[in-house]
């Protein structure tokens, strides 16, 4: 059986005699991507606060492989701990390679750090000579993300937090960085805890997904298991929502799960053709996995290749004609 990093154990919050996280019971397992998703002030920000203690619960404890937060000592719980927020803050007056190897110094470890910070710099595909020495303010948004992540990073904390660190970027940088996220999250086998409010993110990104609202944590399951048993109306309406966004950018597997009506008859794509049992679906994904167009994937369908709307259509058509 697979440790658990993080237990929460009968957690609330409360601010000002208002609960803001109600009963919270999870156990988040050593080397899983967590994705703890929901509206603005469903109570996910002061969820993740609590694992590395800037708030505390009202009642309830969290552990922190298996030992009480509570009974670490604050500085060696943070340390175990990469934190990365929205509003990444470099040391404006500190260059990039001393931001990334700021926390490795200050817990005085041993080895090269400017070698180190050269590596995790090539790692996220900035040239190290070219970013080294600059200043944050010469760099993109979207080059400060990376560097807040680098030196959340560097010390190979075994836990990292992050807060909606990618819904200030465009698009475009928001899916580089999720793709970083995830090769980062398959070197280093640490565990993750990722707040968004963007579900296709959270699809995207997941192991397991925990679904909430007003403070309360409503279903927890891998992506799959979400999207085809939602537990309540209000999850099933979050899928909606993602769906809104069109299909462009989805998944592959996922594409194909919301187009089955028995699960999302009120999409805008029910109506189209559909797969109805899932020797369908596996035919229908292999299918596709072997289009040029779709540019896939992986052979067990778990890590998709993106697709347009349009080529669901198309080869759902196809399928139905010979299954
Ligand atoms: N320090 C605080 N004092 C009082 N109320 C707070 C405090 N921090 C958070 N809250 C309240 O707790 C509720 C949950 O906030 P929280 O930031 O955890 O939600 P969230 O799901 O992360 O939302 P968002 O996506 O907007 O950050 C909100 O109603 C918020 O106003």
């Amino acid at each position: 059986m697979m440790a658990t990093a993080i237990k929460f154990d009968h957690v609330k919050k409360a601010f000002n005699g208002k609960l803001v996280v109600n009963d919270f019971n999870l156990d988040i397992q050593q080397g899983e991507l967590f994705v703890l998703v929901g509206n603005s002030g469903s109570g996910k920000t002061t969820s993740i606060k609590m694992i590395n203690r800037l708030e505390d619960p009202s009642t309830g404890q969290i552990l922190v492989n298996d030992v009480p937060t509570t009974a670490y000592d604050l500085q060696k719980l943070r340390w175990k701990i990469g934190y990365v927020l929205q509003q990444i803050a470099l040391f404006p007056n500190m260059t990039v390679a001393q931001n990334i190897t700021l926390i490795p110094e200050i817990k005085k470890e041993q080895g090269d750090l400017k070698r180190l910070a050269k590596e995790l710099l090539q790692d996220v595909g900035l040239n190290g000579k070219d970013y080294f020495d600059r200043y944050p303010h010469e760099l993109s948004g979207g080059e400060q993300q990376r560097i807040g992540i680098l030196r959340a990073i560097a010390s190979k904390p075994p836990i990292v937090l992050m807060d909606e660190p990618f819904s200030a970027l465009d698009p475009l940088s928001r899916t580089n960085l999720q793709n970083l996220v995830i090769d980062l999250h398959k070197e280093l086998h640490n565990t993750i805890v990722f707040v968004t409010h963007d579900m296709n993110e959270a699809l995207r990104l997941a192991d397991r997904i925990g679904i909430m609202k007003d403070g309360n944590l409503l279903q927890v399951g891998r992506p799959q298991e979400l999207l085809r048993h939602p537990a309540t109306e209000y999850v099933q309406e979050f899928f909606r929502g993602c769906l809104a966004n069109d299909l462009y950018q989805t998944p592959l597997r996922q594409a194909i799960l919301f187009t089955d009506p028995k699960v999302y008859p009120r999409t805008p794509a029910a109506g189209m053709p559909v797969l109805s049992d899932d020797s369908n679906f596996e035919k229908l994904l292999n299918l596709l996995s072997r289009r040029e167009e779709v540019g896939v994937q992986d052979p067990n369908g778990e890590c998709m290749g993106y697709l347009d709307r349009r080529w669901v259509i198309k080869y759902l058509s196809e399928i139905n004609d010979f299954s």
